[in-house]
C-alpha cells in the first residue's frame, strides 16, 4: 500500500512506516464541508481583492521561466487573515503534534502558503518542496477546500513513489494530504476549474 485514508489522528504504526517509506497519508473529511466552504470562499476573496500575486519558484529569479513552471497565485497566512483560516491552521498544529509524537521529527515551526489555480489550464511542474542540505522543510501538509470539485476538472495531485510508480490524488473538499517534503517528487495536473489548496510547510 503506498497510500492510506483513514481517520486523520491518532497516527498508526502503519502510517508513521508508510510516511518514512515516502508514501502519502490522506485523510478525508478532516474539519466539515462548512468551513472547507468558508476557506474556499475566502480564497476565491482574497483572489478578487488582488490579494493573490504570481508565484516564484525561488532561486532561478527568473518570473518567466518560473511563470512557466507554475501558474497559481498565492499569499501566506499572516496576521492579515489568520482569523479566516484558524481552523485550517489549528489542524496543521495538529499535524506537527501527530508528527512530533508518532515520528518524533521535533517539528518546531510551519509556514501556511495561500494558492488559487485559475483553471485555465494553471499547473505546477514535478517538483520536490526540499532538497537535502538546502532547505529545513521537513514534512508538507496539504489542505484542499473545494466543494465543486468533479473529475473532470483536472487538478489532481500527481505523486512519484521511489519506484517511479505513480498516484493521482483529486484536490476534493476536506482533504488533507501529508508527505515528506526531501522525499516526494509531485506536480499539479492542469486545472479545468478554480482551485485552491492550503500548504504547510514544517520546520525543525
Ligand atoms: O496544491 C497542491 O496540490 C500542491 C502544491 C505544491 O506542490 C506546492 O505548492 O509546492
Ligand atoms: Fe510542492
Amino acid at each position: 500500500m503506498i497510500s492510506a485514508q483513514v481517520d486523520w489522528c491518532p497516527w498508526t504504526d502503519e502510517m508513521v512506516q508508510l510516511l518514512g517509506d515516502g508514501g502519502v497519508l490522506i485523510f478525508d473529511s478532516v474539519l466539515g464541508l462548512g468551513t472547507a466552504a468558508s476557506t474556499f470562499n475566502t480564497v476565491l476573496k482574497l483572489a478578487q481583492d488582488g490579494n493573490l500575486k504570481h508565484a516564484g519558484v525561488g532561486r532561478s529569479g527568473n518570473l518567466r521561466q518560473d511563470a512557466a513552471i507554475r501558474q497559481d497565485l498565492i499569499t501566506w497566512v499572516d496576521e492579515t487573515n489568520a482569523h479566516e483560516f484558524s481552523r485550517v491552521t489549528a489542524l496543521f498544529e495538529g499535524v506537527r503534534t501527530a508528527a512530533n509524537e508518532h515520528c518524533w521529527m521535533g517539528l518546531k515551526r510551519f509556514d501556511t502558503q495561500v494558492a488559487l489555480y485559475s483553471g485555465n489550464g494553471a499547473h505546477y511542474d514535478r517538483h520536490r518542496d526540499a532538497f537535502h542540505g538546502k532547505s529545513s522543510r521537513t514534512l508538507t501538509a496539504i489542505y484542499y477546500p473545494n466543494v465543486h470539485w468533479e473529475p473532470t476538472h483536472g487538478g489532481q495531485l500527481r505523486v512519484f513513489f521511489a519506484d517511479e510508480k505513480v498516484e493521482d490524488i483529486e484536490p476534493v473538499a476536506d482533504r488533507l494530504v501529508v508527505f515528506l517534503s526531501e522525499v516526494l517528487d509531485h506536480q499539479v495536473l492542469p486545472t479545468h476549474a478554480p482551485r485552491a489548496a492550503l500548504t504547510a510547510w514544517f520546520y525543525p
